[in-house]
């Protein structure tokens, strides 16, 4: 059996996935990530430019206190600036006084830059860039050479830039990186400049590529395939533009599809989802249901046939096992569902495979589907409408009425007051109040009326309010959908209401959230559901 080829990730979520419009980490969220990323087993954090601002610099002094096991720290920036010596050039000498195991410096590589961007002769660059590889490496034990452009410029003048990665090996660069800076470039190019590369240069060889083309992951592979070992990305594909080779799909694929590479150390795969997730939440950015291997749905099946080939054998619709990369199988309900989504449901539950309900079920959702509903953004609601129909459910309260009324004044700020009316066993509640609008003042006016019954509710409160109009062309007559999502101490749950009037939806889909508090806690359980927008119910045994 030949030994499997070590391929090095290098994340650069850091630096250029903080080149990524809206990204913005601060220091503290830089230490954090790094040291989630060494976790995972990520063999180099580019954490950022020293010379760039003063977060940067005072990352790579904060960062020597951050007990890492297996992760190098390395510092990025450019080669020395023209007609000036490298010991004297500033950036030069903050990449240096970093004090990281590894730089990074990038260095021209396509002539047109050289010529029209930089300003320089094609002679000076190639001191530019010896002179700086030089200086880094008497200094620091690897530097990795970034080639900024390489496939455009070996497209256009191969000769010129073949002789700037020579020039780089000669002054001593552990790494040549070739980078597909503007994301144009086609896996088969990308494939052929490599093979190419690998012929000529002695010196250890690297892939960074950009996502403008939608191809950094299959490019970064096909470098992999004709030598590349080591590969620079960034988690979630974060990065300047349309961002870069997305390290969760680099990492996935190579780990999973090609069993003669090996990356990340053994155990540390599952690890992938939780990185993809903090990242995201650090970042302060939504997560991207879509996204592969780590995605809230990448292993969501909707389609009735797909559910029925998926109980019967998983890899009938999944090309991985899911929890391999730590993320998990949904199921979800819609007027796409067969009896197979349900009769999963059921089983999730805990309750018996009845024909009858099963098929109960079934009708029920696609009736409501057709009037707008759409449960697979509200689970909890779907939970409720399987314990009605199963004849489980206990009606904590019984609803009298409802009344919403909003005063407004000319150029001051309205004032809402709502009125309920409901009865618990045989008391009979009736609550009025004010509220930041309805919605608020219905949450208020419920909880008056149920919190002394019921003290659990006053640890559940509303996340998240959504309304999506649903039949746009009935103008202001058009129905609505409202999905709320509420949260308590150990999970999350997605309600909806459908109806012309907002406010009626709304009131819906809250009475449904107060309702699947009071049965989840009547159950006594305490298991979490993911803090996610994918939601997942509970059991209801
Ligand atoms: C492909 C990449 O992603 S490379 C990384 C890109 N990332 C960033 O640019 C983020 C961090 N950048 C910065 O903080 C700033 O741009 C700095 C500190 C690097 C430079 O700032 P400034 O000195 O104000 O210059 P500015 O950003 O306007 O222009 C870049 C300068 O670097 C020069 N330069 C660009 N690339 C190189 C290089 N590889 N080697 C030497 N000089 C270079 C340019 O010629 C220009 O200098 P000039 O104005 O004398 O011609
Ligand atoms: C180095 C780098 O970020 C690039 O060429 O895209």
């Amino acid at each position: 059996m030949n030994p499997m080829t070590r391929i090095a990730i290098y994340d650069t979520t850091l630096r250029d996935g903080s080149q990524g419009e809206g990204v913005n980490f601060s220091l503290q969220d830089k230490l954090l990530i790094t040291s989630r990323l060494d976790e995972l087993g990520v063999d180099y954090v580019e954490g950022g430019y020293p010379l760039s601002n003063p977060k940067d610099a005072a990352y790579f002094q904060a960062v020597r206190d951050l007990p890492l096991g297996h992760t190098k720290v390395v510092a990025f920036g450019m080669t020395r600036r023209r007609d000036i010596a490298a010991e004297d050039d500033t950036g030069m000498k903050a990449l240096v006084a970093a004090g990281t195991p590894a730089v990074t410096v990038v260095g021209k590589t396509w002539d047109l830059h050289v010529r029209e961007v930089l300003g320089v002769s094609l002679e000076e660059n190639l001191r530019m860039i010896g002179d700086s590889l030089a200086f880094c490496a008497s200094r620091v034990s690897e530097v990795i050479y970034d080639a900024e452009h390489f496939f455009d410029g070996f497209r256009r003048n191969p000769d010129y830039s073949l002789q700037t990665l020579r020039q780089a090996a000669e002054a001593g660069a552990s790494w040549i990186i070739l980078c597909d800076t503007n994301g144009g470039s086609l896996p088969e190019e990308v494939a052929e400049a490599v093979s190419q590369v690998a012929r000529e240069i002695r010196v250890p060889l690297g892939i960074h590529t950009h996502n403008d083309g939608e191809l950094a992951v299959a490019n970064a592979l096909a470098a992999v395939r004709q030598g590349a070992r080591q590969v620079q990305g960034t988690i979630n594909g974060l990065g300047e533009r349309c961002g870069n080779a997305d390290l969760c799909s680099v990492i996935g694929n190579l780990s999973l599809k090609y069993p003669d590479f090996e990356v990340l150390a053994p155990g540390k795969l599952v690890r992938l989802t939780e990185v993809s997730r903090y990242v995201y939440e650090t970042a302060n950015m939504n997560f991207r249901p879509g996204q592969a291997f780590v995605g809230a749905s990448a292993f969501a099946h909707k389609g009735g046939m797909h559910v029925h080939g998926v109980r019967k054998i998983a890899s009938s619709y999944e090309h991985i096992e899911p929890s391999t990369v730590g993320n998990e199988r949904r199921i979800l309900v819609s007027e796409l569902s067969g009896k197979s989504n349900i009769a999963e449901k059921l089983t999730e539950f805990g309750l018996d495979q009845d024909q009858d309900l099963l098929s109960r079920v079934l009708d029920r959702v696609q009736e409501l589907e057709n009037e707008g509903y759409q449960f697979e953004a509200a689970e909890a609601s779907f939970v409720l409408l399987v314990e009605r129909l199963a004849g489980r459910h206990d009606k904590r309260f019984d609803l009298r009425g409802f009344h919403v009324g909003v005063a407004g004044q000319y150029g001051r700020a309205s004032m809402t007051e709502a009125t309920i009316k409901l009865q618990v066993g045989d008391v009979f509640e009736h609550t009025v109040s004010e509220g930041d609008g309805p919605v608020n003042a219905l949450d208020g006016a419920l909880r008056k009326a149920l919190e002394h019954h019921y003290p659990g509710l006053r640890d559940m409160h509303l996340v998240d309010y959504k309304v999506r109009v649903i039949n746009a062309r009935a103008g202001t007559a058009a129905r609505v959908r409202v999905v709320i999502e509420s949260t308590d101490q150990d999970a999350v749950w997605g309600t909806i209401g459908v109806s012309e009037n907002v406010i009626e939806a709304s009131w819906l889909a809250l009475v449904d959230s107060f309702e699947y508090k009071l049965s989840k806690d009547a159950r006594g359980r305490t298991a979490a559901a993911p803090k996610s927008p994918a939601l997942a119910a509970e059991s209801l045994s």
